[in-house]
């Protein structure tokens, strides 16, 4: 045996020693998760238990983020525990997440990223659907796409909160890459024709006009559904991600496409329960207020008096009545923060409504 045979030997005799802890480690972790399942029935007898905790989760990973000592990035390690802690939870209970379909978008990338791959996930074809399969009970929690750092917000999604009593339970980040993606068999030089989604074809606009300037564009209803139409039609191209293009076996002709390096969607957890602090929260709010001069004005004043953070503000047309609008307010801290609550009571004495949409755990990319 060659020296570095020697080596490597001894350093897979160690690798094997530090597998056997870690199976150790992570099944007793497994058998402490069970427990604390019993502990919540226990405490809640005959009740429907809430045993996903995302604020508790979030905590974890901000642990792990801190104390991670290295070699690997702070996001490699978080995602390794999200996995363990996701396959604890399905011990627990098995949770059925709803997503705006179809299957391979970067929705169901951002549903898997949030809740980990031991979930049950249910891809459907609309944002109102994602809605009213939670609403019904029939998934516990649902993933919609609601702002692109590119090409904004999307308005459906904050629409469908007006008449809806479901909360927004946390927030995912998630940095687009696109690809044009063909089938391993298809000739760039013989495609005739793009798919993507409308949203796709906009963060990719500057670099479909310098290099396809001549190729037809065709907008279809998800990123999934542009690949599952190249992976049929000779001379067809998509403008897709990674999932999309495992999922329908295409290759990308050219990687991250997009026009903008730091193009990034967020997307919404949406539930029925209210979700405890986690120590970085954010709060989602809408307002309307009266028309008339200032209405604005005093509806922010009392965030720059007690020095919380706006984070977003967007104007939507009310449903109620004709040029009368509806604020959609996103800002740092939790509703049971002391200064958070004094300024919601004293908007919620000015306003015509407010409705409070969910405080949860800030997204990290
Ligand atoms: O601490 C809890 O409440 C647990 O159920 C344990 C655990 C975990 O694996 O750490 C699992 C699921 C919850 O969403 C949060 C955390």
């Amino acid at each position: 045996m060659s020296d570095e045979e020697a080596r490597l030997a001894r350093l897979r005799e160690r690798i094997d020693q530090i597998d056997d802890d870690l199976l150790r480690l992570i099944s007793e972790r497994a058998e402490c998760a069970r427990d604390v399942a019993e502990v919540k029935q226990e405490a809640n007898p005959g009740e429907e238990v809430a045993f996903y905790r995302p604020e508790r989760e979030a905590r974890i990973l901000s642990r792990v983020r801190e104390r991670n000592p290295g070699p690997l990035a702070d996001e490699e390690m978080a995602r390794l525990f999200r996995e363990v802690m996701s396959a604890c939870l399905a011990l627990e209970k098995p949770m059925t997440i709803a997503f705006l379909g179809p299957e391979g978008t970067f929705t169901q990338a951002a549903a898997l990223k949030h809740f980990g791959h031991s979930v049950l996930s249910t891809p459907l074809a609309a944002i109102d659907d994602v809605f009213r399969e939670v609403a019904s009970g029939n998934a516990q929690y649902g993933v919609v796409p609601v702002e692109n750092s590119t090409e904004g917000m999307i308005n459906h999604t904050l629409d469908m909160f007006m008449g809806s009593a479901l909360k927004i339970c946390g927030e995912v980040q998630l940095r687009i890459h696109h690809h044009l993606l063909r089938r391993p068999d298809q000739d760039e030089a013989g495609i005739t024709r793009i798919y993507s989604h409308q949203q796709s074809f906009a963060q990719c606009r500057k670099w479909l006009d310098s290099h396809w300037p001549a190729v037809e564009r065709i907008k279809v209803s998800s990123n999934g559904e542009a690949a599952r139409l190249a992976s049929e039609e000779e001379g067809a191209a998509a403008i897709a991600g990674d999932m999309a293009a495992s999922l329908y076996g295409l290759e990308p002709a050219h990687s991250n496409i997009e026009d903008r390096p730091d193009n990034t969607t967020r997307f919404l957890i949406i539930g029925t329960e209210a979700v405890p602090p986690s120590g970085q929260d954010k709060t989602s709010i809408l307002v309307s207020t009266r028309n008339r001069p200032g209405a604005l004005y005093e509806l922010l004043e009392p965030f720059k008096r007690e020095g919380i953070d706006l984070t977003r503000l967007e104007t939507r047309p009310s449903p109620s009545a004709t040029w009368a609008y509806v604020f959609y307010i996103d800002f740092v801290g939790h509703r049971d923060a002391p200064a958070v609550r004094a300024v919601l009571d004293e908007i919620e004495a000015q306003s015509q409504e407010l409705k409070h949409l969910g405080s949860y755990p800030m997204g990290v990319l």
